[in-house]
């Protein structure tokens, strides 16, 4: 597509959306990976959910640091820092109760937290996570990034909550903790974000943001399959 029409559509609806359109077949995989597909349709392993949750457990730690490197770079870089603190803070929050969900969760499962290891494609991702949270990373990446990594689970676990799904019932607070309509505008808030400092960026950090997004994509798609036992 040609500059001036992909500036065109961007007026219109925003970066990432067409990010999105562009990369569709990465996105779709991510968000509607088999994993997910065998929670909505009930035929979903019950070892491979015990992999997942111990796994993602480990991996929201990690996450942690990242979203409070992601406020701080707000806080310096932001020209509305005030406005896109408020949301980042709000979904550290939402972190803080959902370590409480996970600690509250295993045992049910049977998962011992003090026994799980990480597995390569989550130590890739955390790594990934890391090197986000250098200053030399410009918000404009960081916030991409950070809508990224919360719009894949939000779209993954809404489908599990639609109507016709057949998630089964001991699975269903699972997905409503990212299905649910608090996540939803949490995700949208963080969008918007993103799309106004996308509109603002040069040619160059557009270029870094759209990589990360990629990445972001790849990696999920990598901690699904690892869930599965695939990776
Ligand atoms: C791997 C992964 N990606 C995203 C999320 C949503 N915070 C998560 N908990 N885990």
């Amino acid at each position: 597509m040609e500059v001036g029409k992909i500036r065109e559509e961007v007026e219109k609806s925003g970066m990432i959306d067409t990010w999105l359109r562009k990369h569709s077949l990465i996105y779709t995989g991510a968000t509607r990976h088999p994993f997910i597909l065998g929670i909505r349709d009930g035929t979903v392993d019950l070892s491979a959910f015990k992999t997942w949750l111990g796994q993602d457990y480990l991996f929201v730690r990690a996450f942690i640091p990242f979203v409070a490197s992601v406020l701080i770079k707000a806080w310096k870089e932001s020209y509305n820092s005030s406005t896109d603190m408020e949301v980042i803070l709000s979904g550290m929050a939402s972190l803080n109760e959902e370590i409480s969900w996970f600690r509250s969760e295993t045992p049910k499962w049977g998962v011992q937290l003090s026994d799980i290891v990480p597995q390569k494609a989550n130590q890739d991702y955390c790594r990934f996570l890391e090197n986000l949270m250098s200053p030399d990373v410009e918000y404009t990446v960081a916030i991409t990034a950070l809508w990224a990594i919360e719009a894949v689970y939000q779209a993954s676990f809404a489908l599990c909550l639609e109507d016709g799904a057949k998630t089964p019932a001991e699975l269903r607070q699972t997905c409503e903790r990212w299905g649910n309509d608090g996540f939803r505008q949490y995700c949208n808030s963080l969008q918007q974000i993103a799309n106004r400092h996308l509109q603002k960026a040069s040619n160059d950090l557009l270029t870094k943001a759209e990589a990360a997004l990629l990445r972001v994509l790849e990696h999920e798609v990598g901690f699904w399959n690892m869930s599965r036992g695939e990776a």
